[in-house]
């Protein structure tokens, strides 16, 4: 009788069926599925995943008692097949569990790897791939083609990370444009995790091998590796020049035997931090450039007032700084409208609860997975006014930031698991953004009208826009 009652205390849930519990209700988008759920259960629900005891929570409230009040008792990452391979056994931040080498090495890395100093050097990295974007897009202009956004961000971000992280050009390394793209892609795919192994510890893994996913992740596990060891010859010969990049830091610090909660940093420890970087990075602030866009594009009058916004306050210089884009006000705002309505986490990444706590007064137990739909979050009404419009406006008069502070807005998610990497990520997305929206005008391809846009979204740990994006641009003469 006493276990009965306990039960009866944990919150609503969908009914589901034996041995896949409530798995069959994720669909291909489970952001978008859940979120349906939420409207009848509420916005803290349990569902058996297969064999997983799960909780999500979809409002702003009872995700600042999960992040905030409850963040000691629930922030562990539960043990997936997929990070698992890519992090070289939870070697990294992201899919590491809740300990001391991962409190140190986090702490590291906020203060070495993402400081704002770093951002700061790496502002020459970003003029450079910023100028070639800026070319290539000209060079369309003249020609009155469509450019491939969705591709361009990416390269861009791509560009970028690989000059700060590996202090090379992407050109020279082993993976060659496409086949990187699809790695990125892959790797977010199984990072998302939504896989039988992780359902159904025991005999998931036949059913991956079935499927073939197995393969792929070893495919992209061994790819990634060879790219890393790759880049520590290229470091190790010496000849290669420019400022102190992230694998000279590490491998400065494997030299200098520095130690991170049980013991001394190795080279699996290195290649699963770079993992990081690498997914962390480029993907998040390339599909935010993009829904930026997408978004300008369907709403004229927002892309009129922020193109005039810049092109004022950058006057006739032609070339965008760090200083100015501080200044962007308006467009900061449309960003976070846009990481409003598409966070490219939708679902953040997946917590394990240590200990019992309570949500709305609902126990959850050790060992349960847990899920902030921080897509749910932005369409919740009870939070936004008119929700489906995509007003930047709103933030005028209110003090809501994208910082994990706010927890109506949770882009880079919150607590003892957000994002390091805020500043980072923000002034790559202003500053991509900014510089297209200021050198160019945008048309969409001939024939096409506003109600054309589609927004349908791709699946994976990262939701990005399924379709890609091209826009035809107009060179801006000032
Ligand atoms: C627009 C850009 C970005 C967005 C929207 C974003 C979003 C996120 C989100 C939602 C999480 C999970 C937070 C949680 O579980 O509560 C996260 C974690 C993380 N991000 Fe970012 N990110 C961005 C840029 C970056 C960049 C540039 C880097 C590295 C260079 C990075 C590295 C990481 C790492 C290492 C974690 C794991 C933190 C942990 O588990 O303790 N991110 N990010």
């Amino acid at each position: 009788a006493f276990k009965r009652k306990k039960q009866q205390r944990g919150p609503p849930s969908p009914p589901g069926f034996p041995i896949i519990g409530n798995l069959h209700q994720l669909g291909e988008l489970p952001h978008q599925s859940l979120w349906r759920l939420s409207k009848t259960y509420g916005p803290v629900m349990f569902l058996k995943l297969g064999r997983v005891p799960t909780v999500i929570v979809s409002s702003a409230d009872t995700a600042k008692q999960a992040l905030k009040t409850h963040d000691i008792h629930c922030c562990s990452r539960p043990s997936l097949v997929g990070p698992r391979e890519l992090s070289y056994n939870y070697l990294d931040i992201a899919f590491a569990p809740f300990d001391d080498y991962w409190k140190e090495l986090k702490k590291m890395c906020v203060q070495e790897l993402f400081s704002a100093k770093r951002v700061h050097s790496i502002q020459p990295i970003k003029d450079e791939e910023v100028k070639k974007l800026i070319d290539s897009v000209a060079a369309s202009a003249s020609q009155q083609t469509p450019v491939n956004l969705s591709e361009k961000f990416l390269s861009l971000t791509v560009g970028v990370i690989c000059k700060a992280a590996f202090g090379v050009s992407f050109d020279a390394t082993v993976l060659n444009n496409d086949r990187f793209d699809k790695l990125i892609r892959e790797s977010f795919l199984f990072l998302g995790s939504f896989s039988a192994s992780d359902f159904f510890p025991n005999g998931g893994q036949i059913i991956d091998r079935l499927t073939g996913l197995q393969g792929r992740r070893e495919r992209s596990v061994k790819d990634l590796d060879t790219f890393y060891e790759q880049m520590f010859d290229l470091h190790e010969q010496g000849n290669k020049e420019g400022v102190e990049d992230f694998v000279d830091l590490l491998l400065r610090l494997e030299k200098e035997e520095t130690v991170l909660g049980y013991g001394k940093l190795t080279r699996n420890h290195i290649k699963a931090i770079l993992m990081n970087v690498l997914i962390g990075a480029i993907g998040t602030s390339a599909i935010t450039m993009t829904w930026t866009m997408t978004e300008l594009m369907r709403n004229p009058r927002a892309m009129k007032k922020v193109q005039s916004e810049i092109r004022n306050q950058i006057g006739n210089k032609s070339v965008i700084t760090l200083d100015d884009t501080e200044k962007l006000h308006y467009l900061k705002m449309v960003i976070k409208e846009t990481w409003r309505l598409h966070p490219p986490a939708p679902l953040l990444v997946p917590r394990e609860v240590m200990s019992e706590f309570e949500i709305n007064g609902y126990k959850i137990q050790p060992k349960t997975r847990l899920y902030v739909n921080v897509w749910a979050i932005g369409r919740d009404p009870d939070t936004w006014k008119d929700p489906d419009v995509f007003l930047p406006e709103r933030f005028i008069d209110n003090n809501i930031d994208a910082k994990g502070q706010s927890f109506e807005l949770l882009p880079f998610g919150g607590g003892r698991r957000l994002c390091p990497a805020i500043y980072m990520g923000t002034t790559m997305v202003e500053f991509g953004l900014a510089n297209m929206l200021y050198h160019f005008d945008w048309k969409l391809p001939e024939g096409m009208g506003v109600e054309d846009i589609d927004m349908e979204e791709s699946p994976g740990l990262n939701v990005s826009k399924k379709n890609e994006l091209l826009l035809i641009p107009v060179k801006y003469l000032n």
